[in-house]
């Protein structure tokens, strides 16, 4: 029997874009909220050394995706002469700044120390996917975080109950173009740990992804008269917060009388991982 685990969804409540590193990358302030749309990835061991993917949207079933790089990365740090057989089976929207290929990394990790019995901490997880990605830690560590840095010095926080509605525009945004983009806000003005920034904070892609994308623009102005809407992570996805899985529903249909097109989510908010559950790992 394949073991099976989940790969959840992150939205950014807000997102701050607080200095440059030497390296040219960008360190924000954030809060991570998981929520509970989510991947699925089934894993078994295979005697040769190989890393075996498939994956039911054949667009991104090939060597670069990031499961296989994940699970090459854990193979290679551990030197292990036994591979996996691994299917992805993918449910959430792509290059939406959810997260999803790389809770879908997270995830492979996850599943395969515990598959191949690496017995590496979370912490060595954390740093293998880090160097993968800069959102990969914040699945490694499963929980809803205050993140600084690139995004990988976490603080787990307990936010409110929330509902969220998340609409996906069907449009690419690049998120190295955006970070390389001379006209990105670069100095948002530090904060403390404060949740409340969860409600309070904005998006420093937001008026660059409007000015880029009119489509995009045009689905914030849709929603202006219905709910207070944000942008998550380099977008493209936008997300209206609401208290009750009954409020999510009002807005969800609202929208969708507006705009039939639109392509909605409803997601509740979620502390913890489902596949820290699934693995039994404690946190
Ligand atoms: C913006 C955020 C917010 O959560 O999410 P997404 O919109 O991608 O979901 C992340 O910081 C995205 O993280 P991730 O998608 O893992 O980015 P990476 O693959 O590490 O980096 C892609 C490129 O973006 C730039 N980059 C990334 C992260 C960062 N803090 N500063 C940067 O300048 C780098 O040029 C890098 O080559
Ligand atoms: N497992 C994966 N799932 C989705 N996309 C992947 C995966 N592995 C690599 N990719 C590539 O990464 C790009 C962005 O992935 P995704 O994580 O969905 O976006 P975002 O970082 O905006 O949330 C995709 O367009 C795809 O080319």
């Amino acid at each position: 029997m394949p073991l099976t685990v989940s790969a959840p969804a992150k939205l950014n409540l807000f997102l701050h874009i607080v200095g440059r590193t030497s390296n040219g990358y960008h360190q924000l302030q954030s809060i991570f909220q998981l929520v509970d749309l989510h991947d699925e990835l089934s894993l078994s061991l295979h005697t040769q050394n190989s890393i075996e993917f498939s994956c039911s949207d054949p667009e991104i079933e090939s060597p670069d995706n990031l499961v296989v790089k994940a699970a090459k990365a854990l193979q290679k740090h551990c030197q292990l002469t036994v591979g996996a057989r691994i299917h992805l089976n993918k449910k959430l929207p792509m290059g939406g700044g959810i997260g999803g290929g790389s809770s879908d990394a997270a995830s492979a990790l996850l599943a395969l120390n515990h598959l191949w019995q690496c017995q590496l901490t979370i912490d060595e997880l954390a740093d293998i996917g880090l160097s993968l990605g800069a959102d990969i830690p914040v699945f490694i560590r499963g929980r809803s975080a205050w993140a600084e840095g690139v995004g990988e010095q976490l603080t787990p926080v307990a936010l409110p109950e929330k509902w969220y509605v998340i609409i996906h525009p069907k449009v690419h945004v690049s998120t190295a173009l955006l970070f390389a983009h001379p006209e990105l806000t670069r100095d948002t003005a530090k904060s403390t740990i404060r949740t409340d920034l969860a409600a309070l904070g904005h998006n420093d892609f937001e008026p660059l992804v409007r000015k880029l994308h009119p489509d995009i623009d045009d689905i914030f102005n849709a929603c202006l008269p219905i709910a207070e809407a944000k942008l998550t992570g380099s977008g493209s996805c936008i997300f209206i917060a609401t208290d009750s899985e009954s409020a999510a529903n009002i807005v969800k249909a609202k929208l969708n009388q507006t705009n039939p097109e639109l392509t909605t989510y409803i997601a509740k908010g979620l502390d913890s991982s489902p596949v820290h559950n699934q693995l039994n790992i404690q946190t």
